[in-house]
């Protein structure tokens, strides 16, 4: 059975802008989402892999044998990463939207005595890059291969084949992979694996990546893997011969509309899936809430005060209750007796910040997000927020590196690599950086604040978002170009694997753990250094202009040039210093736009340069003085 080149295509939506309908392939805007790429190979913080550029093909090992280099290419979200975990037994993150993977991984395994080095490209519709992703997929192919697998979507093969045939005509040895044939036999889809080696000269296998099925096929196939006869070809004719390859490999028989199926209608619907998407989002943020209060309440606090306070207590005992080591450790006693929040120390304050402020709300932000991202809610989500998004400069799909970027700005910011242009690109990282609070300095928001009344809280997130959406508009009227239109493969929804949700969500809070712990603890002993030293009020006279203006008290401008370096440390440092409420909330609003901290900070020059890291800096100050000044006067204003 023959189908149009977009049968397959789950395309919900495309819009029409300065006249160019973008319904082909070729010049097809692949905004395809982003992930979490806090563990690729080009992250600043990356620990766990490395950056090759290293141009020789293959590597020997000690013995001398030779190391073949494997390249697992493919669309974006055919399961590419979920493969490559399945093989090499190392974690790639997979999660239900494309384009996930932004940098690469590698990994190696040794099959029959045969050492291969993989490496997870990121996915590409084409070899002709429309964005960074595929520029780098595009950058690694050219670089060379011992072997290419191919990694297609069994139940859009057409669509799959385009990136395949190109990648055949290069040459290289290779093998297909049709992965997800569960879902295929779901939709009644049958590919005969025969015809389809056949027709491109290189071995198929069929494999469920999620389950594990047909990868120890696959495993036997990389030693048959051989180049095709398949010669370079124009587009057309590229297309006409993927129709003859689906017509004689592919069958598909009428199945009924599943209750899967009616809930993805309804999920993009206009109206429907609005209502949905508030019932969604309002019941994660209620979830997200009442989990990390819960591990607070019945975990975190009760370990911090039954069995690390004595703890504390005897090691401040032993150091005679006071001195420079004693405060440097254990932090000022108040009253005699050691306080959480305002003693200080490293041991006391900066493990307490840590793991029973910050933690419990990492745990619970990351599970959620990660069940919403292996069912594949969030295209969805960017297809209906696209209208709104489209008027602050962005493309629908930037909704997905915002949602990252409320756990830490550093994926967020790395996620936007799959928008098109380096403008939206720009708009998004901007306004990551200075209106969407992470999820560390969000816990700190609803512990500090919100005790003293949910009011507080609604009106520091109302502050970010009229910024963030103010702001955005700004932008795009000022700076030249348009954001490109809408084009989203929607993924099917999913069952989340648990397995695969369990390993995502401990790659993530131990990767916070590792990447933020010590750099809290400095944070607490930098301010407790300055505290002590008595520089601060240097400092704090230098900006007293500005202190004024925002109503606050000069020791806070110290709080908030350490955010610099963890925004959560900082408003701990706002806590012991009396402020009202409204002092409050314009000494968090300034604290959460002015810098990013240290880490946001270093991906920004990486992925914007210099230049435009200036100008983003520059825009952070002057937004973080005008939302601060303009929210003092309304306090005054109501006051008086
Ligand atoms: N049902 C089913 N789901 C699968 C299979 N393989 C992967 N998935 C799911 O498909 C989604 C995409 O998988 P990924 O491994 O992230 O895909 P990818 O090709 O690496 O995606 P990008 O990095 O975005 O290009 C995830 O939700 C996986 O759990 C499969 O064989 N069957
Ligand atoms: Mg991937």
């Amino acid at each position: 059975m023959r189908m149009s080149c977009h049968g397959l295509f789950d395309i919900l939506k495309k819009r029409k802008t300065n006249g160019r309908n973008n319904a082909n392939l070729d010049d097809f805007e692949s905004n395809t989402g982003c992930g979490m790429g806090i563990h690729c190979s080009e992250c600043p913080l990356s620990f766990r892999c490395s950056h090759n550029g290293n141009k020789d093909v293959s590597k020997t090992t000690k013995s001398g044998q030779k190391i073949k280099k494997v390249l697992l290419m493919g669309n974006p979200n055919v399961g590419k990463s979920a493969i490559f975990s399945r093989l090499t037994g190392l974690h790639a993150i997979s999660s239900n939207y494309p384009g996930t993977t932004v940098g690469f991984l590698e990994g190696s395994v040794s099959i029959d005595g045969e050492t291969y080095k993989l490496i997870d490209v990121p996915g590409a519709y084409t070899l002709d890059p429309t964005n960074e992703a595929e520029e780098v997929a595009r950058r690694i192919l050219d670089e060379g291969g011992d072997i290419v697998v191919i990694v297609a979507d069994a139940t859009a093969l057409e669509r799959n084949l385009y990136l395949a045939l190109q990648v055949l005509e290069k040459g290289y040895p290779s093998v297909l992979v049709l992965n997800m044939v569960d879902e295929a036999r779901h939709k009644g889809i049958h590919i005969d694996l025969q015809t389809l080696e056949r027709e491109l000269g290189i071995p198929v296998v069929s494999t469920v990546a999620v389950t594990g099925e047909g990868i120890s096929a696959l495993k036997d196939a990389l030693a048959k893997a051989r180049p095709s006869f398949i010669l370079p070809m124009g587009k057309d004719e590229r297309w006409r011969l993927i129709g003859d390859i689906v017509m004689r490999s592919q069958q598909v028989t009428h199945r009924h509309h599943t209750f899967r199926d009616r809930l993805e209608d309804i999920s993009v619907h206009p109206v429907s899936g609005l209502i949905l998407s508030l019932l969604v989002i309002g019941l994660s943020f209620y979830t997200i809430r009442t989990i990390g209060e819960g591990l607070i309440d019945y975990v975190f606090d009760p370990l911090f005060d039954r069995f690390w306070s004595p703890l504390l207590a005897s090691l401040s005992n032993l150091l005679g209750g006071s001195g420079f080591l004693h405060d440097i450790l254990i932090g000022h006693l108040i009253d005699g007796n050691l306080d959480w929040e305002q003693s200080f120390g490293i041991l006391s304050t900066g493990l307490y910040v840590e793991f029973a402020m910050v933690f419990p709300y990492i745990i619970s932000f990351y599970l959620i997000l990660s069940l919403l991202e292996d069912i594949g809610y969030l295209p969805r989500l960017a297809v209906l927020f696209d209208a709104l998004l489209h008027r602050i400069g962005l493309h629908g799909f930037a909704i997905v590196p915002t949602l990252l970027g409320l756990g830490c700005n550093v994926p967020g910011i790395l996620a936007t690599r799959v928008l098109e242009s380096e403008r939206e690109r720009f708009i998004a990282a901007t306004l990551i950086s200075v209106a969407v609070p992470c999820a560390g300095l969000q816990a700190m928001i609803f512990g500090a604040i919100g005790s003293l009344g949910m009011r507080y809280v609604v009106v520091i997130y109302a502050s970010l978002f009229l910024v963030w959406l103010i702001l955005g508009y700004v932008l795009n009227k000022i700076l030249s170009g348009q954001s490109p239109e809408l084009i989203v493969e929607i993924p099917p929804y999913r069952l989340p694997s648990f397995r695969d949700l369990g390993l995502k969500l401990w790659f993530r809070i131990s990767g916070f753990l590792l990447e933020a712990t010590p750099l809290v603890l400095i944070g607490i002993l930098i301010a407790n250094l300055i505290y002590s030293s008595g520089i601060l009020p240097l400092i704090s006279n230098f900006l007293k202009p500005a202190v004024y203006l925002l109503g606050l008290p000069p020791e806070a401008i110290g709080a908030i040039l350490l955010g610099f370096l963890r925004k959560d440390v900082a408003v701990g440092l706002l806590l012991p210093l009396g402020l009202t409420p409204q002092q409050l909330i314009v000494a968090i609003v300034v604290l959460s736009m002015t810098f990013p901290c240290i880490a946001t900070f270093v991906v920004l020059f990486k992925e914007l340069g210099a230049k435009r890291l200036l100008q983003s800096i520059i825009i952070m100050i002057s937004i973080a003085m005008l939302a601060g000044i303009a929210l003092n006067s309304l306090f005054s204003l109501m006051i008086t």
